[in-house]
This record gives structure tokens, C-alpha cells and sequence, in this order.
């Protein structure tokens, strides 16, 4: 499994970290955040320009990757290092044509192996599965259970994120269930201390090693 595909993985959300999305970004940074996927639906293009490509300095910064939910150009524009994208976005054919070999597309999974199949027959990078909790960023998410999540690491050797109501709380019975990374809204960005919450998540894989200050 991909080193770099691994752990913490941290989403951004513009209402929650309004004026504070690069500062709160590295906080989640340097709790222990491996991976940054930029989640922005307004149309302001802009601001969503100019906030993925100071991102994208930053993670490379602190050695994360960067991703770009949605928008294959966007992802193209600022040289991210790839794109998520959902059942309803663009296809990955033409993300990965756009994109190139070396881009790291995710695909929405939902709660279907049938969808992570042909998302793995299809060249993705890795399968998200979700919403494992109910989520209170995105509520009518239906709920993938977590035998579907374990039966799909039996299936699939790509690596697998988990999402949807995540939090320090629960984060390990989604590991244990076979999730490499845990893909993450609320429990980060509501938190009353954004590096210690990215420090406990990202414990989940590195047990024996604390943030970095
Ligand atoms: C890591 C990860 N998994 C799932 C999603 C959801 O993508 P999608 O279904 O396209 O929904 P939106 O995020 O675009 O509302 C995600 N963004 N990231
Ligand atoms: C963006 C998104 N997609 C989901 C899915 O199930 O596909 S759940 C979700 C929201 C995740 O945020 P939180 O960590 O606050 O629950
Ligand atoms: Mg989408």
C-alpha cells in the first residue's frame, strides 16, 4: 500500500474555517494530516484558484498531498496532485486524460463494491467508501456499513479511505475494519483545538508517534 495514501486525510470546508483556511490547515498539518483535499462548491473562481494553489504550497510544504474535490481543471490549473471525484463528477477517463498518469484520482464508492470495481477496473488510484457515520457536513449521506468496508479490503489490494463521521472516537473500529485513510470534515475543523484533533486522528495509524509542534 502507497505510503503517501495513508492516514489522516483532511477536508477542507470553507464555512468552517472562514478567514482561517491556510492557518487551520496547518494545524491540521502538523497534528498529522498526510493528505489535503480542497472542497469548495461556491463559484467563485477566483478565490477557489487562489486558495488550491496557496494549499498546494503548503502541503508540499509539510509534505502532504494535495487534492482537489470536483474540479479537474482546477486540479489541472494549480498542479495539484490530483482530484476525488463522485459518481456525478467528471469521469476518470477524462480526469485521468486531463490529468495524466502520475495524478492521484479518488472515486466515491458510496456503499457499493460494484462502484469500487469499476473504479478499480477504471485506473483509480484509491476507493472511498461512506458515509460510515451519520455526518452532520453532509447528512443525507446513506450509510455504508462497516462489513462492506471490510468485505471490500478482502477485494480490492488500492488503497481504501473511509468517510463520514469520523471522529478520534471512532476512527480506530474503521481502521480495524481495513480503511487506510480516514477522511475528515467536522471532527477537524469544529474542534476547539484543530492540531491536537488532527493529532488524535492521526494516531489511529502511527500509535507510537505524536505530532509534530
Ligand atoms: C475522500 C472523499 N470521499 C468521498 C467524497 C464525496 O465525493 P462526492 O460524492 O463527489 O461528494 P462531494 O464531496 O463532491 O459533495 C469526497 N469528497 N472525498
Ligand atoms: C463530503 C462527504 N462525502 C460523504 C460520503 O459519504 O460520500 S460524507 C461527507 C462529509 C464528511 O464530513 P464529516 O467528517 O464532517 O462527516
Ligand atoms: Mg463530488
Amino acid at each position: 500500500m502507497p505510503e503517501r495514501l495513508r492516514g489522516l486525510y483532511a477536508i477542507t470546508d470553507t464555512a468552517l474555517q472562514q478567514g482561517r483556511l491556510l492557518v487551520s490547515t496547518e494545524a491540521a498539518l502538523l497534528g498529522g494530516a498526510r493528505i489535503v483535499q480542497y472542497r469548495d462548491k461556491s463559484a467563485d473562481h477566483a478565490r477557489r484558484h487562489d486558495e488550491a494553489g496557496a494549499l498546494r504550497q503548503l502541503c508540499h510544504r509539510h509534505g502532504a498531498l494535495f487534492l482537489v474535490n470536483d474540479d479537474v481543471a482546477l486540479a489541472h490549473a494549480v498542479r495539484a496532485d490530483g482530484v476525488h471525484l463522485g459518481q456525478g463528477d467528471a469521469t476518470l477517463r477524462v480526469a485521468r486524460a486531463q490529468l495524466g498518469a502520475q495524478a492521484v484520482i479518488g472515486i466515491t464508492c458510496h456503499d457499493s463494491l460494484a462502484l469500487a470495481q469499476a473504479a478499480a477496473d477504471g485506473g483509480a488510484d484509491y476507493l472511498a467508501f461512506g458515509a460510515m457515520f451519520a455526518s452532520t457536513s453532509k447528512p443525507q449521506a446513506r450509510t455504508c456499513p462497516l462489513p462492506v468496508l471490510a468485505e471490500a479490503r478482502r477485494r480490492f489490494a488500492l488503497p481504501l479511505v473511509a468517510i463520514g463521521g469520523i471522529t478520534p472516537d471512532n476512527a480506530g473500529q474503521v481502521a480495524a475494519a481495513g480503511a487506510d485513510a480516514l477522511a475528515v470534515i467536522a471532527a477537524l475543523w469544529q474542534a476547539a483545538d484543530i492540531h491536537a484533533a488532527a493529532a488524535a486522528l492521526a494516531r489511529t495509524y502511527s500509535p507510537a508517534m505524536s505530532s509534530t509542534t
